[in-house]
């Protein structure tokens, strides 16, 4: 068998919660990573180049491997013999921006155009794309803004089945995440959640998560965020796992500054406004990798490329 024309997925990092939508709202972000894959006559080549470089499986454990061949099996369609991958990625790992879901939408997706053409849809509908990145990545609020970007509120049906709403965030919402270089993984910061949590906590997760909404599509003044970002269901029990993560949240709170753990952490995620910046450079320090980012609207995209 000749190589398959590649197909080129570009997918956005995302930051899931945003304070109190845990396991519901998500942003998608505009820093991605790019993975070219082609169908082969034999073998699994993975080639990666970036984040993740020398540390991740480069065989069958792939993660976009692995999502690729969890698609070719949801489309009825039969494994390939051989699979190139050319991972360029700048999403970090384990650190709360949404990596493994990133991957995972990747693999299903070039798995699908590969199978489909241009009209994959067909084969794998838009909905079952969702499902299934869902089903493996287990973060349906970080799946759903990878995949049609913008601000998301994802759920599940009493089924299971994932459903997600795209909204428009307000022009002047501006996310910055500082990023540490240490890791936490998303497994170990969900170990900490407790089973239960005192229903007044869980209500008053409920009033922010609907002022969020609000705020980040209409109203993204800053005291409106700051209140609509605090959360009482998720980062004071997995603070533990992350000090300094809680500390920098803390501190940017106290100055003002509407700031929350992004995703699983150990990342923090804040909404800038010109009044707001320098509160952030001066209380983020050195440690940290600050990065000012755009909201990707756009969500994954795939590209048929000429080369092969
Ligand atoms: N692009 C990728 N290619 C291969 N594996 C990946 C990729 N992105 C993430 N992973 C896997 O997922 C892990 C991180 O997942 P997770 O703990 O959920 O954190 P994150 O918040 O970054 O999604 C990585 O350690 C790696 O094993
Ligand atoms: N709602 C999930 C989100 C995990 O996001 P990630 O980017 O850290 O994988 C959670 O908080 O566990």
């Amino acid at each position: 068998m000749t190589d398959s024309t590649p197909v080129v997925v570009r997918v956005p990092a995302t930051s899931a919660n945003l304070g109190p939508g845990f396991d519901s709202l998500g942003l998608a972000l505009g820093l991605y990573d790019e993975v070219e894959a082609a169908l082969t006559g034999t073998g699994v080549e993975v080639e990666v180049v970036g984040e993740g470089a020398g540390e991740v499986e480069t065989g069958e454990d792939h993660l976009v491997v692995r999502a690729m061949r969890a698609a070719f099996d949801r489309m009825g369609a039969s494994q390939p013999a051989g699979i190139r991958l050319r991972c360029r990625n700048r999403i970090p790992h384990a650190r709360g921006l949404g990596s493994s879901s990133a991957a995972i939408c990747a693999g299903i997706l070039a798995a699908r155009a590969l199978h489909g053409g241009p009209d994959a849809s067909a084969a794998l509908p838009d909905d079952a794309v969702l499902a299934l990145a869902t089903e493996m990545d287990g973060h349906p609020d970080n799946v759903a803004p990878c995949l049609v970007g913008g601000f998301t509120i994802a759920w599940s049906e009493h089924d299971g089945t994932p459903r997600m709403v795209k909204l428009r965030p307000h022009a002047e919402i501006r996310p910055v995440v500082a990023i540490p270089d240490h890791r936490l993984s998303t497994k170990e910061a969900r170990g900490r959640l407790p089973e239960k949590v005192p229903h007044a906590d869980a209500a008053a997760n409920a009033a922010r998560t609907a002022l969020l909404v609000a705020a980040v599509t209409q109203r993204p003044e800053i005291p409106i965020l700051l209140t609509a970002t605090e959360d009482r269901l998720h980062q004071d029990y997995r603070a533990p796992a992350m000090p300094q993560t809680a500390d920098l949240v803390r501190r940017l709170r106290l100055r003002g500054v509407p700031a929350v753990v992004s995703g699983a952490g150990p990342t923090v995620l804040a909404f800038s406004t010109a009044d707001t910046h320098d509160s952030i450079a001066s209380e983020v320090g050195n440690d940290w990798h600050i990065q000012q980012l755009d909201i990707d609207t756009e969500g994954a995209r795939v590209q048929f490329s000429e080369t092969r």
